[in-house]
């Protein structure tokens, strides 16, 4: 199937292995946009909905089993994670939305913050938006990506849990998500299929978070 091939080349893909396979710590967690740390290096921050399975591919990109804590309890991680990959890029791991019991007043706090994190910082390289593709697209994800538009950062959707749908279900859902990236001028066109289960995806994803670290020291 055309979307399961990497869009990217053997180096690009090697840059995302070498990437991921160096060390990456936790370092800081923003409960508010007032806490965050200095905007020293380039960083790509993970949305999706509460229970997309962000922290799941979190630990599957890192290959640590428990990074990000994997969690059946939908909407626990309430601030912004950040990890350092070797010193040449931070992963930033935002709190899920969409949350069905989250108060009015949670989610509407949930948006400010967001928002004033999404616009406002200056080292944002790109944000890696993730979409349940045994669910697919809900309305606040729509919303989000209007949001996104706003705050005029590109953002890269990849869709998760694909090993659980037939090869049919996931052409359908690509298409779906294809339809939804074409209609936000910041979301980049091309849609990752990803499992966490299976490893799908994972290195092509490695790959094009890659593309935003610093070089290695001691390498061109
Ligand atoms: N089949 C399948 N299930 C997955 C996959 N990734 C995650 N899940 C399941 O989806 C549920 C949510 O996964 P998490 O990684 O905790 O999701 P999360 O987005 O971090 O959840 P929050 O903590 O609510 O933000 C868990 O029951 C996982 O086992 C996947 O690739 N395939």
């Amino acid at each position: 199937m055309p979307h399961h091939i990497p869009a990217l080349s053997e180096e690009e893909l090697e840059e995302g292995r070498r990437l991921f396979a160096g060390p990456c710590n936790f370092f800081f967690g923003a409960q508010t946009i007032e806490q965050l740390p200095p905007p020293e290096r380039a960083e790509v921050a993970f949305a999706g909905r509460s229970n997309v399975g962000k922290s799941s591919i979190i630990n599957a990109l890192t290959g640590r089993r428990a990074l990000a804590r994997a969690s059946s309890e939908p909407g626990r991680t309430k601030q912004l994670n950040f990890f350092d990959l070797g010193g040449r890029l931070s992963l930033v791991d935002m709190p899920g939305y969409g949350f069905a019991k989250a108060s009015k007043a949670v989610k509407e706090d949930w948006q400010r913050t967001m928002f004033a994190y999404l616009r406002g910082r200056p080292n944002l390289a790109r944000v890696i938006l993730l979409i349940d593709g045994r669910v697919g697209l809900k309305a606040s994800d729509k919303e989000v990506c209007a949001l996104l538009d706003k705050a005029a950062v590109v953002f890269q959707i990849v869709l998760t849990k694909c090993d659980a749908l037939s090869p049919t279900a996931l052409t359908e859902r690509v298409k779906e998500v294809e339809a939804l990236a074409k209609s936000h001028a910041a979301a980049f066109p091309h849609i990752v299929a990803t499992s966490s289960t299976t490893a799908l995806g994972i290195a092509e994803l490695r790959g094009i978070i890659a593309q935003f670290a610093e070089p290695a020291i001691g390498r061109p």
